[in-house]
């Protein structure tokens, strides 16, 4: 394989990392030429950049634009949260393979995203996503019945709704299986992740939502399948590492040589699958809403996480708040018309005012908690 040019954005973060120790790992496939972060590790920043040596580094939102835009052979979106779309935008834009861990810059911006991407520009890091690719290599879409993603069922699994109402923070952040980012193991805990990945299933494998299923997986080694029209299933699997996804979207369609430890079949092991419990986490349900509501429906749903996760972990509210936020977020907005095709600037306007729509009944939330206290 030819070395490719990787531009890192989100360096210092979970997928940042361990896309750098590949690069470490593999210095005659990869090379890096961009990095970016969002600057609040500047020490490690500092000390990836004498490293790696790119030929462009930068902090924020802006730099990581900059960055995206640059000649390179791939760009990995590793950043957190709605402030990815525009580096998304800038890697589709300048034609660059894009391997995307960043799911909602995808989840949020729907066809204004999709319809900007080469066929194959998007390479799914998400590690769900990156199965499902694989599980697809050699199959023909209309084969396709259904896609089934696995979830771990987070810190939780098997709690009651009521139960969940007294988890708290350092709970919430202590994921069964996988080491990530705060963000998005609170997501998993609260199944908004899975959420996400539904609506990311479907726009990444134009699959159609009442064929895209989740099931609970505690132990994170089936990443997820896909069942064909004759019955057959096709699984990936591996022990739980982010190591394959992300090798293989620097390197797509190239698979990286021990890019990580596979399952020791000379081992017992036990592999359990059970229904998602819907009452007690509504949010895939209320993806499912969303993402066939359309529009701009994706976003507010994101945007009004984001805040509800922050205001979690800031102790101004609860738990099982965190959906409701989302819910009756959702709940007011309005999706629009049909009749103009949905553009970034309806998209941007959506996750604002949802921002300010799910700010303010936090603090209505955090108002009627202080009462009861
Ligand atoms: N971690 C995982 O295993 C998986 C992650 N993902 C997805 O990958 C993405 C990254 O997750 P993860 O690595 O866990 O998150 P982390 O919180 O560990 O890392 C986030 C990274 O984004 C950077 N960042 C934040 N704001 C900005 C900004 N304005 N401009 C540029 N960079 C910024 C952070 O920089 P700094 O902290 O230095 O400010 C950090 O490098 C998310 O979308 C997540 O859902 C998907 C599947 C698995
Ligand atoms: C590793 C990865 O892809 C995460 O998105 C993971 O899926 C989170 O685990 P959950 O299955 O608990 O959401
Ligand atoms: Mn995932």
């Amino acid at each position: 394989m030819k070395r490719r040019d990787v531009v890192i954005l989100g360096s210092t973060g979970s997928i940042g990392t361990q896309a750098l120790d590949l690069v470490r790992a593999n210095p005659d496939r990869f090379r890096v030429v961009g990095l970016t972060a969002g600057g609040s590790n500047p020490e490690l920043f500092d000390t990836q950049v004498k490293e790696f040596a790119p030929a462009y580094s930068g902090l924020g939102e802006d730099a990581s634009v900059e960055a995206a835009g640059m000649a390179a052979d791939v760009v990995l979106n590793g950043i957190t949260g709605a402030v990815g779309l525009r580096p998304t935008l800038a890697a589709l834009d300048a034609g660059t393979t894009l391997a995307l861990a960043n799911k909602e810059s995808l989840i949020m911006g729907g066809e204004a995203v999709t319809r900007r991407a080469k066929p194959g520009q998007i390479v799914p890091v998400d590690s769900e996503h990156s199965a499902i690719a694989q599980c697809l290599r050699s199959g023909e879409q209309r084969e396709v019945r259904k896609l089934v993603l696995t979830a771990s069922g987070g810190p939780f699994r098997g709690r009651t709704r009521d139960e969940l109402t007294q988890v708290t923070v350092a709970e919430a952040l202590n994921h069964p299986t996988w080491a990530m980012g705060p963000v998005i193991t609170i997501n998993s805990a609260t199944l908004v992740n899975k959420g996400l990945e539904v609506i990311e299933a479907h726009l990444l494998f134009d699959v159609p939502f009442d064929d895209i299923e989740v099931t609970v997986h505690p132990t994170s080694v089936v990443h997820s399948m896909v069942e064909f029209v004759d019955g057959s299933t096709i699984a990936q699997a591996s022990p739980p590492t982010m190591h394959i996804p992300i090798a293989l979207g620097m390197a797509w369609p190239e698979r990286v040589p021990h890019a990580a430890a596979s399952v020791d079949w000379t081992k017992a092991h036990t592999w359990q699958f059970f229904p998602l419990d819907d009452d007690a986490f509504p949010a895939v349900r209320l993806a499912r809403e969303a993402g066939a509501r359309g529009r701009t429906a994706p976003a507010v749903y994101n945007a009004a996480n984001e805040v509800a996760v922050q205001a979690f972990r800031d102790e101004q509210i609860g738990f099982v708040d965190i959906l409701t936020v989302v819910e009756d977020t959702l709940t007011v907005h309005d999706v629009g018309s049909n009749a103009q095709p949905m553009e970034v600037d309806d998209v941007l306007a959506a996750d604002t005012w949802a921002r300010s729509e799910a700010s303010r009944r936090v603090q209505a939330l955090a108002a009627e908690r202080e009462t009861q206290h």
